[in-house]
Parts: structure tokens; C-alpha cells; sequence
């Protein structure tokens, strides 16, 4: 019998480039064969970078069918994937390393990869971050505040969807003109037509004179219609009509009338779900989402704590020692499910009442901040964090993978000698280790 796999059943050999997302580098893309490569300054690397804090020698890639491993050349600033500095890794797909100021990802090359610059300004309006995914947010709406197309933007509570078009409006060519927020979810069913489209007297009970609308009210400028997901299916005609005529019709009257104004709308919920739910129109929700701008939540970018805090301190009016270290520390590992209100809401708390205001944290999460730890020296104290966190992580993730050190290094895209590494300084088994 012959021992010849059937070329049919083989699975097509994956095809891989090397995205550069930032650094001096940024844009470029490499077609990865099955071989290695070296990645540095060097002019005798495969891949040579132009960022002067990348080495000269920094990362090897070795690129096998089916993976990717990463390893340090022994560099002088380290590699990092996840903010997790390693020597050696296997790259799940578009996890983004960091070499010095270069980030970069491995992708499949059917994958269009779409960059978008990142944003030198760390603001926008009254929106602050340095994260990648914020200063990405940024470019986009520098580009799309000085067009006239609406916008939709997405983001769970507290992201700052409402800063985000008062932003957009401010830095459009309408700043000039109103800017009319309309909750949607604030208003009763009953009145939110009246609301956005005006009536005329006498057209319902208590309709005591003619009043226009918020798009008429917004003439010449931008409205803002937030929760615009909660809008009651009936009324979702009229929105269209809006945004396809700039025509509204005030409740009672015959007449259409024209206004000139701009559309920004905002949701926290999945319009796609509630299209196909059937609690949505198909037709409105592609009208609305042709430029759309998602605001990410807070835990997937932490880094942009201490810069939030920092500036809602100086709104305040307070010097950044007003909070301590610790406080700070303490912060930036909380995953603020409230996003940055909820973050805005407790520095106000704690620069008032103390740190007894610092919100609960779970058992394991406060167990790293025994009031020993709030007096130790500050790096010491950070390390025995990182030591609670990996501890956590770890436990879970083996939870998650049964205990099969091969699936969780691949989950948590680490290599398997490095996993294996952190269960022993842990002390933590596995139940399977494969090889
Ligand atoms: N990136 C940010 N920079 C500075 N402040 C922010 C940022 N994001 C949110 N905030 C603050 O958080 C508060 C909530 O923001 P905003 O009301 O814009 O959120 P939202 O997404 O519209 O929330 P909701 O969906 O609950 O209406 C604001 O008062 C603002 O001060």
C-alpha cells in the first residue's frame, strides 16, 4: 500500500505576509515562504527595518505549514506581544508584535490588509487616547469630520459615542451651525415622531401650537440621534426618508419640507443582529452604516489609562498627584465595564472621599492588593501584580483547555516551552502535555 498521501485530501499550503502596522516601517508587507527569516536594522537581515529602537539583530521568524514561531535575537528593548515581553512564541494570526517603535502582524495573504494610519494627535474634540486603536479611531474621523456623508457610530456605554460626534461636529464644516442631540432612548414611544419631525397644532392631544422638530431645529448643522437602535420599527421609514431626501414631514401636516442638515447616529447595540431579528430595517441600517466609526471598549485598551487620567484630573482641576501609585496601579487592572464614565466617575470619587472609593474588585483581583502590597516599594509591588495576573490567567486558560498545554499555548499564542516555564514557577499542572 502506498504510504503517498492523495494530493486531494492535502490541505492547501496557508500563504502569509508580514504586515507593518507603525514605525518607520509602516505599510510595508512581506510574502513569508516556508523558511526563516531574520527581522533587524542590519542591512544582512531578510527583513530590514528602518526604526532605529529595533536592533540590529532582533527577531527571527521561522515559518513553518502551519505556524509561525517568533523568537529574540537577544535584543536590546525586547519583543512584545500583548504588552508580554517573550523570547520565544508561536504567532497566532494578527497578533501584534512590538519591536521598539514597529509593530507587525502575520496574516494570510488572501487577507486585504486595510491600514489606516495612525493619528499623530492624542485627542479628538474632547475624546483623549494614545492607544493604537484610539489614534486609528482618530484618523478616521479627522478624515471623515471635514465630508458631509452620516455617520454611525458604534460603542458599548460610556465609550464616548456622544464626545465622538460633538467632535465630528466641531471639526466639520458645519461647526458653525446647531448641533441637536435627540436620546432616542429617552423619549416615550409616543412623542419620539413629534420629536425628531415636528408637529403641527392640533395634531395630537396636546399639541397646543405648531413646533418644529430636532431636524429642523438642526438646520444647517448636525444632529445627533443617540440610541438610534431603540428607534420603534414604525418610525423607521420616516429616518430614511431623511436620510435619503433630507425631507421630513412635521405630525398632522401634508407637506414635505427640505432641511439642510447632517446625520450622526449612534448605537451600543448590534444592528446587525436586531436586522436580522427583525427589529431593525435592512435598508436603514445600510443607509446608516456607510461610514462607520467604532469606539473600542476600555478594557481592550488600558494603556490609555493613565492619559484619561491625567486629563479628567486637569478637568478637574486637580495636579496629577492627587491620586497615588497605588491608585493609579490600581486603575489601570480594573476592567471598567462602565468604560471611561465609569473611570471618569471614581476619579471624581476618590480625588473627594479617598481610596475608599475605588470600585469592588473580585476576590482574586483584590487579593493582589494586600495592603502589604499597597506599602511596598512600587516596582515590587507591580511585579507581584504581574505574578497574579500570569497565576489567574494561566488557571483559567488551563480550565478552558482541559488541561492541554498544546491548545492553550495555542489560545493564548505563547509558546508551549514558555507555558510550560509559567505553570512550573507557579506550580500549576497540566493534565496533558503532548510531544
Ligand atoms: N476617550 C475619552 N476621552 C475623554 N473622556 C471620555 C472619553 N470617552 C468617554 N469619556 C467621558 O465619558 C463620559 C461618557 O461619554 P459619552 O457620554 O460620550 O459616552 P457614550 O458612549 O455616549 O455613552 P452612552 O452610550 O451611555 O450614552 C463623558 O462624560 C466623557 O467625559
Amino acid at each position: 500500500m502506498s504510504t503517498t498521501p492523495d494530493p486531494e485530501v492535502l490541505l492547501p499550503m496557508l500563504r502569509r505576509k508580514l504586515v507593518i502596522l507603525s514605525g518607520s516601517d509602516a505599510g510595508r508587507s512581506f510574502s513569508l515562504q516556508v523558511r526563516n527569516y531574520r527581522l533587524g536594522t542590519d542591512p544582512a537581515c531578510d527583513i530590514v527595518l528602518n526604526d532605529r529602537t529595533v536592533s540590529r539583530q532582533h527577531l527571527s521568524l521561522e515559518v513553518r505549514e502551519d505556524r509561525v514561531l517568533a523568537r529574540d535575537l537577544g535584543s536590546r528593548n525586547g519583543s512584545f506581544c500583548e504588552r508580554m515581553r517573550f523570547r520565544e512564541l508561536e504567532l497566532r494570526m494578527g497578533a501584534i508584535v512590538r519591536l521598539g517603535a514597529t509593530e507587525l502582524k502575520v496574516v494570510p495573504t488572501e487577507v486585504r490588509e486595510h491600514i489606516i494610519p495612525l493619528s499623530s494627535d492624542t485627542w479628538f474634540g474632547g475624546l483623549v487616547g494614545g492607544s493604537r486603536r484610539m489614534r486609528e479611531v482618530f484618523t478616521l474621523l479627522q478624515r471623515l469630520a471635514a465630508g458631509d456623508a452620516d455617520v454611525l457610530i458604534q460603542g458599548e456605554t460610556g465609550t464616548g459615542k456622544e464626545l465622538c460626534a460633538a467632535g465630528i461636529h466641531a471639526a466639520s464644516p458645519r461647526s458653525r451651525g446647531p448641533f441637536s442631540i435627540v436620546d432616542v432612548a429617552g423619549i416615550t414611544p409616543s412623542l419620539v415622531e413629534s420629536e425628531l419631525f415636528g408637529h403641527v397644532k392640533g395634531a395630537f392631544t396636546g399639541a397646543h401650537s405648531e413646533r418644529p422638530g430636532a431636524f429642523e431645529q438642526a438646520d444647517g448643522g448636525t444632529v445627533f440621534l443617540d440610541e438610534v437602535g431603540e428607534l420603534p420599527l414604525e418610525f423607521q421609514p420616516r429616518l430614511l426618508r431623511v436620510l435619503e431626501g433630507r425631507q421630513v414631514k412635521r405630525v398632522g401636516a401634508n407637506e414635505y419640507r427640505t432641511v439642510n442638515v447632517r446625520v450622526v447616529a449612534a448605537t451600543h447595540r448590534d444592528l446587525e443582529a436586531d436586522v436580522k431579528a427583525g427589529r431593525f430595517r435592512e435598508d436603514l441600517f445600510h443607509r446608516l452604516a456607510v461610514l462607520r466609526v467604532t469606539l473600542p471598549p476600555l478594557r481592550e485598551r488600558p494603556e490609555d489609562i493613565p492619559l484619561l487620567v491625567d486629563t479628567m484630573l486637569e478637568r478637574l482641576g486637580r495636579p496629577p498627584s492627587a491620586l497615588s501609585e497605588q491608585t493609579r496601579a490600581l486603575l489601570e487592572q480594573y476592567p471598567w465595564p462602565g468604560n471611561v464614565r465609569e473611570l471618569r466617575n471614581v476619579v471624581q470619587r476618590v480625588v473627594n472621599l479617598g481610596e475608599q472609593a475605588l470600585p469592588e474588585m473580585s476576590a482574586s483581583e483584590r487579593a493582589r492588593f494586600t495592603s502589604v502590597e499597597l506599602e511596598m516599594p512600587f516596582k515590587e509591588a507591580k511585579e507581584r501584580l504581574i505574578d497574579g495576573f500570569e497565576r489567574d490567567y494561566l488557571k483559567n486558560l488551563l480550565e478552558r483547555c482541559g488541561g492541554n498545554i498544546s491548545r492553550a499555548s495555542r489560545e493564548a499564542g505563547l509558546a508551549r516551552l514558555y507555558v510550560r516555564k509559567l505553570l512550573k514557577k507557579y506550580g500549576l499542572h497540566a493534565s496533558k502535555d503532548s510531544e
